[in-house]
């Protein structure tokens, strides 16, 4: 059986205090048994969070890193740093990094390989803008995706990695992507891995779908054979919405 993953990603949210005040109510409610939970707060609280958490069986995931060690990177964040505040995964590939701060699949390739050699575990995102789900060309791009930025690691480094794939016309729109759509994504991408890899290797990969994501909406999506779970960014805010979604697994 593959593990069975719920990760929120706050984005640009919560101050210090803001992520206390979550993190005090969730603490009392989560209960990670089946399901492994993730929360990937704003690089300021990090540390608060890891410390918050460590007892709870709750990881605590940054949000992006630099490729490089150290050096003449002002306003960047290492890996080094942030395994020094507790923090082993970090979420690489987001549609808002690559769209907003020019990741390139050239880069986060690279990102890839400096988490890989500190043994961080990554969730790497992939997704498609509107026209390319229009004009019938997701799955190249998927492909495309996962074929420059990902696909030049080992066998054995898929161990740390988990996929999430996340439309970018969903996210953060209310437009979610029909289950249906999600689970043909997922099987392209299990079955581009078997290809490039192993047939071992693919049915092991955790593979999340992200785009509006919602309490009523999430048993359906997770139902479906290649969907292990969910990276989920607004109804993550909320200590009420993102218990009902971990729940939706039971
Ligand atoms: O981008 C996302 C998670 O990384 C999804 O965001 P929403 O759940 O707000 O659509």
């Amino acid at each position: 059986m593959r593990r069975k993953i719920v990760a929120g990603n706050w984005k640009m949210n919560y101050d210090l205090s803001e992520t206390e005040s979550f993190l005090s109510s969730f603490k009392e409610q989560v209960r990670p048994e089946d399901v492994e939970v993730m929360i990937a707060p704003a690089f300021t609280n990090l540390n608060h969070a890891f410390k918050s958490l460590r007892d709870h069986d709750v990881k605590v995931v940054a949000q992006n890193m630099h490729q490089c060690e150290s050096g003449a990177y002002t306003g960047e964040i290492s890996a080094k740093m942030l395994l020094s505040v507790g923090v082993k995964s970090v979420i690489l590939g987001h549609s808002e990094r690559r769209e907003y701060f020019n990741e390139t699949n050239k880069t986060l390739a690279e990102k890839v390989e400096t988490a890989l050699k500190h043994e961080m575990a990554i969730i790497f995102c992939v997704g498609e803008e509107e026209d390319k789900r229009d004009n019938g060309t997701y799955f190249d791009f998927v492909k495309k995706q996962l074929s420059e930025g990902l696909f030049h690691i080992s066998k054995e480094d898929w161990k740390s990695v988990i996929v999430a794939y996340e439309p970018i016309w969903a996210i953060g729109t209310g437009k979610t992507a029909s289950p249906e759509q999600v689970q043909e994504m997922h099987e392209f991408i299990r079955n581009t891995i078997q290809n490039d890899f192993s047939e071992g290797v693919a049915e092991g990969v955790p593979i999340l779908y992200g785009g509006s994501v919602k309490p009523d909406n999430a048993k359906e999506i997770f139902s479906k054979e290649d969907v292990d779970g969910g990276l989920i960014g607004g109804a993550s805010l909320e200590v009420e919405s993102f218990m009902k979604i971990i729940n939706a697994f039971k």
